[in-house]
């Protein structure tokens, strides 16, 4: 797979550290990230892997910055993508197979790289189950539609 990866000053070192994980796992990661540690601003980055993902330049995305929280309520402005912050394995396998998420945010400042891989391949290897589930994102996407109105269901 292709996967979109973007990072403010807080997770540089996380990053690179998930970007040859990801690669070792055989995936194409395409950077949209900050590589300074210099002061950066994450709706930034936010922005760009969001827009990869909803134009289908990547097949998902990697978010972080330090808390994971702030670059996903950016992606999540982006149409059509569904963001979540993973801090635990479970929920990263989960966001996938319920949400149909296709990209996931963690903090570098909550999680160490041991438990940021195991987030990223729960995720990467889950997959999306479908029937119930596919109402509820189909209910999320109606009320994307209404640019903020009341979901009809
Ligand atoms: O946006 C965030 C919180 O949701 C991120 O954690 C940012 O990385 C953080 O706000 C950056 O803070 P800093 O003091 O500018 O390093």
């Amino acid at each position: 797979m292709k996967i979109a990866i973007g990072n403010d000053h807080s997770a540089i070192d996380l990053k690179k550290e998930i970007i040859k994980f990801v690669e070792d796992l055989g995936h194409e990661v395409i950077n949209f990230g900050a590589d300074s540690t210099e002061s950066c601003d994450y709706p930034v980055y936010g922005e760009k892997v969001g827009r990869a993902v909803a134009a289908g330049e990547a097949h998902c995305g990697i978010l972080i910055c330090g808390t994971g929280v702030g670059i996903s309520l950016a992606a999540n402005k982006i149409k059509g993508i569904r963001c979540g912050v993973c801090s635990d394995t479970t929920t990263a396998h989960l966001i996938k197979e319920h949400n149909k998420a296709n990209v996931i945010a963690f903090g570098a400042r909550i999680v160490g790289p041991e438990k940021a891989k195991d987030i990223v391949k729960a995720y990467l290897e889950a997959e999306f189950m479908g029937g119930r589930h596919q109402t509820r994102v189909d209910m999320i996407s109606e009320i994307e539609e209404s640019e903020g109105g009341l979901c009809s269901r």
